[in-house]
Parts: C-alpha cells; structure tokens; sequence
C-alpha cells in the first residue's frame, strides 16, 4: 500500500525540475457517495510533490526563500480533514488548491489514497493522483459544462432595466446557458464603515450551466458589466464598494475551491472561488437560498444553512433584504 512508505519515487513524470515531496500524510475525514462514509468517517493518506525553484533558498539558506513544507503539510490534512466531499477527486483537486496557494509552488502532483474505501473485493488501496499547474484550475476549460452561480447588484441608473438586461447578457453569452434566476430583492448598500450614503441597490443570483474556464466566466462577467456603464475605466475611477450601474461576482464555479491574487499574471482579472464574501451577505444569501436552497457554498455547505446562520448571528442584516416581486428578471426577458 502507497502513502505509509518512505520515498519512492515521484507520482509522476510530468513535473519539471525541482521537486519536494510529502508522503503519507493522513487524517480522518468524512468524504465519500455513501451515508456511511459520512456519519463513520475513514482514513485518507495524501502523497504530494511540488514542483518548486528551490536555486534561491540553496544560496540564502533562508526558509522565507523556500516552499515551507510543515506549512503545506498541515494545509494538506486540513483539507483532508475538512468540509465532506462525495469524490476523491474534488478532495485531490482541493489539496492540489491548498498547495498552489503557496507563491512557491509552480506545478503539485498530489494521489490520494482511500485504502478503506466501500470495494466489495479484497484490495490494498484506491489512489487518485491529480496533476496541477498554476493557473489551471482558474484557466482551464472544463471537459464538460458545470455549474456556477453569479451575483447581481445595481444601485445606479435605471436599475430594473440593468438587472433584466444583464440576465439577457449573459444568456445570449457563447458558453453560458442560464438555467435559474433567483427572485429580485431591495438591499440597503453595505459600504466602507464611515462612506457616504448610496442609493439602495437591488440584488439577485443567476444559476449557469458553464462551458467556460472560471477565469473566462469572470471575464464574461466583466463584459456584461461593460455593456451597462462599468468599464474598466470607471471601474478604475471607483472606490471600493462604490456605487455602480452593475456588478456581476462570480460565486461559486461547482465544488471548486481556488483562487489567485495576481490573475496568474499576463494581466488576467484576479478571481478566488467561492467568492470569499458571498457566506456573509445577506443580499446574496437571500435570493439564492430562496432560487435553490440544496446549493453548496464551498468550505462553508448547504445554502440555506449558511443563511439560517447568519440570521442567527445578523437578523437586522437579512431581515433588510426585501422582496421586489414587482421586479422580475428571465432569460428571455424582463417580465
Ligand atoms: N469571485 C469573484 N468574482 C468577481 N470578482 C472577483 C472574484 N474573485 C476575485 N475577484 C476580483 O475582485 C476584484 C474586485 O472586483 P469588484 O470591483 O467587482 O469588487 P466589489 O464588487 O467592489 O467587491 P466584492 O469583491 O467585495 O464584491 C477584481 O479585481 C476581480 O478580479
Ligand atoms: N446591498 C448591497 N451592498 C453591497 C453590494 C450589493 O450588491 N448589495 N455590493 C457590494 C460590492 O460588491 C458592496 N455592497
């Protein structure tokens, strides 16, 4: 059985250069398609090989120079540790995440193994091994369309006109087929602590089949936006959480857990999915737990739940948020 054992080799030959490897790293973790997997938990061992440039550290002998492997070491069993997935392979690319968030890490190899899994035959181990670049989980076209979930909000303008013909934007986008939109609700505008008052905004989430790479949905997005007074200029121009024409976040793009701060360079818009913020707005959480209240928010689970805990722990923010029936929003068009 892999993973217990010493090194043995890499996991695969696709890595380039240097290479610092992890091996057996293991908790116990609830993954699994079965109700038992998830209420009894089992073991999960990780092995890991990041691709790094380690010709700096070699010369300073300075740990700031080099990929710290505790650090990545504990980000690994956290994860395996962490929110129940029903795949291995979301858990593998969820731990190739965790390693690519370290700027040091430019490729990661990661098999994980389930030697405890549900086979009915005798066996030693189930591995999956998952090869990632940085930039491929945010860049990559997906083999097959999934599911993603954006945020609208206009506070400018006329915004009942803007919603609807954002929805119709992004419907008529190559790629994109929208297949829920959420009811429309009225928000007071949550500002900077100490900002001017802003108009109210109006809010809703759109539910997507996907055939882009998240990075092109964002850029959609940022389209979309352009075509109702948002450029890039007056994007420039604004302060943060300023008043806009539209706004269109990318919340969730499936089980996928990623992010990038510098757009993976060549001057890509930056993006982080889930969206950090979207599990403690209530103008977000409203409308979409009421469009599909079974949704998963990455890291932080079931729709409707992150909603009943925030009105738990912030009942005057959610209780804020009012419908607007009057205002409704389809693919085809505005009612
Ligand atoms: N999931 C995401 N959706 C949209 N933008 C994102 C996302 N992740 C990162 N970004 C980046 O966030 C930056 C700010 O975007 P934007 O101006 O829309 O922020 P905002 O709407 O004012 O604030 P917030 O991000 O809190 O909603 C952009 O540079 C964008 O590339
Ligand atoms: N009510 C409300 N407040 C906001 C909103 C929004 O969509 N609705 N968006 C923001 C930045 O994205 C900041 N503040």
């Amino acid at each position: 059985m892999g993973g217990g054992g010493g090194v043995s080799g890499l996991l695969t030959t696709e890595l380039r250069g240097d290479v610092v490897s992890l091996r057996g790293l293991r908790a116990r973790g609830r993954h699994g398609v079965l109700d038992a997997e998830r209420q009894l938990g089992q073991v999960f061992t990780a092995d890991v090989d990041l691709q790094v440039d380690t010709r700096t550290a070699a010369v300073t002998d300075d740990l700031a120079d080099a990929v710290d492997y505790s650090v990545v070491a504990a980000d690994v069993v956290a994860v395996l540790a962490g929110e129940p997935v029903a795949l291995v392979e979301v858990l593998a690319s969820r731990v190739a995440s965790a390693c690519l968030v370290h700027p040091g890490v430019l490729a990661v190899a990661v098999a994980v193994h389930k030697p405890q899994a549900p086979v009915q035959v005798p066996f030693d181990d189930v591995v999956i091994t998952v090869v990632r670049r940085r930039g491929d989980l945010l860049d990559a076209a997906p083999a097959s369309p999934f599911d993603a979930v954006v945020a609208l909000g206009a506070n400018l303008g006329d915004r009942e006109a803007v919603m609807a013909a954002a929805v119709r934007d992004l419907a008529a986008t190559g790629g994109l087929q929208v297949v829920g939109v959420s009811g429309v609700v009225e928000t007071t505008a949550v500002g900077l602590p100490g900002a001017a008052p802003q108009p109210d905004y109006l809010n809703a989430v759109v539910r997507l089949r996907c055939a882009l790479s998240p990075r092109d949905l964002l850029r959609a997005c940022r389209a979309v936006e352009a075509a109702h007074g948002r450029d890039a200029a007056v994007r420039a121009g604004e302060p943060r959480w300023g008043a806009r024409t539209l706004d269109v976040d990318v919340l969730t793009c499936g089980a996928l857990v990623a992010a990038d701060d510098d757009g993976g360079g060549g001057g890509s818009p930056a993006l982080q999915v889930p969206h950090p913020r979207a599990g403690v707005r209530a103008f977000v959480l409203v409308p979409w737990a009421g469009l599909a209240p079974d949704d998963v928010l990455p890291g932080a689970g079931r729709v409707a739940d992150v909603l009943a805990a925030l009105a738990a722990a912030d009942p005057a923010a959610v209780s804020d948020v009012r419908p607007r029936p009057d205002v409704a929003l389809s693919a085809g068009g505005s009612a």
